[in-house]
């Protein structure tokens, strides 16, 4: 005799379910669902928890920007009856889950290794590279257990003693050679930003944050070809790729116009399903060229009804 199965339901369905029956009391009810019930996330309801967190943002930096504290303050209860940046960072770990495209910094570290390995002189390999990982949300990522870099972990909210507490925009400039960085991170953190002129802002602060003095072995390294060198300064940028791939303000060019703007040239590039991973050596000064305002309002560059909003824009 065949005995009925009892279906289980899997982490997260209720939760779906009732979001999808959803109307005024909002997304707080799948938040507080999902806190109750789950320590870790279904794909489906991790990518909810992130996009609800991202629209209640955008919403909490336009009534911040028209100077709402009204609408600003019952956004941020919102907010938190979702669960807060705690969730939403949680989801984002489990969205670093190998099966879901794996942890961003991997390809970094494919990057470099094949240009050290294509290198004719390692000396420069001998020596920890300065990063400053903006959006840390583990000290045991790809970056950190590769014995490649000496890792600076920032974000707005640390889930590590080794991760400071600290906005990137409110991040001392720096006045010393010793307080700046070969390689910045901004892996998946430029689509966390909600207004599109404070994705520009945030751009063109990297600027400031990047060394321009030769490495130790470095000009000899140059004088050779190396390809180690022609990757630093540098900035590695993770997007969701449809921020690039099916905006109506944005694509490759437009973006690589921008980046050019502001010193960087496109050195490594990768495309997945889900991300685009792009590596940006700083070629200019410190300072950047002064052209970024060119791109001070959206055009349209991919028009069409399915595509999304996202757009970068300079001041
Ligand atoms: C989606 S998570 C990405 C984390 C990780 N870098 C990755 O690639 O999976 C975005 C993180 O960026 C952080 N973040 C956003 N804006 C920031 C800022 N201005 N300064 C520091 N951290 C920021 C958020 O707190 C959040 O933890």
């Amino acid at each position: 005799m065949t005995r009925a199965k009892k279906k289980t339901k899997k982490p997260g369905s209720i939760l779906l379910s009732r979001h999808r029956g959803l109307r005024a009391d909002g997304p707080s009810v799948v938040a507080s669902r999902a806190l109750s019930n789950t320590s870790s996330l279904s794909s489906k309801v991790g990518r909810t928890l992130i996009r609800n967190h991202h629209t209640l943002q955008k919403r909490l930096s336009q009534a911040l920007s028209k100077n709402d504290t009204e609408s600003a303050n019952s956004i941020r209860a919102e907010i938190e009856a979702n669960g807060g940046i705690e969730r939403y960072q949680q989801a984002s770990v489990c969205g670093q889950d190998s099966q879901r495209g794996g942890d961003s910094s991997k390809v970094l570290i494919d990057w470099l290794r094949e240009a050290i390995r294509s290198s004719p002189n390692k000396k420069i390999t001998n020596k920890r590279l300065p990063l400053l990982e903006v959006g840390a949300l583990s000290p045991d990522n790809a970056c950190s257990r590769s014995n490649l870099f000496d890792v600076t972990r920032i974000d707005l909210n640390s889930r590590n003693p080794s991760i400071e507490t600290q906005d990137f925009m409110d991040r001392p400039i720096p006045t010393t050679d010793g307080e700046r960085f070969e390689i910045i991170s901004l892996s998946l953190v430029l689509n966390y930003v909600s207004l599109p002129a404070a994705r520009g802002e945030m751009l063109e602060r990297t600027t400031e944050f990047l060394r321009h003095t030769s490495l130790e072995g470095e000009e000899e390294e140059q004088q050779q070809g190396s390809r180690v060198t022609e990757l630093f300064p540098s900035l590695f940028l993770v997007l969701p790729a449809p921020c690039v791939t099916n905006s109506r303000y944005l694509d490759e060019k437009r973006l690589e116009e921008m980046m050019g703007n502001l010193g960087y040239r496109l050195a490594r590039r990768k495309h997945s399903a889900k991300l685009i991973y792009q590596l940006w050596q700083h070629v200019g000064k410190i300072q950047s060229s002064g052209r970024q305002r060119e791109f001070s309002k959206k055009e349209e560059v991919n028009p069409g009804r399915t595509r999304n909003n996202f757009a970068i824009l300079f001041r």
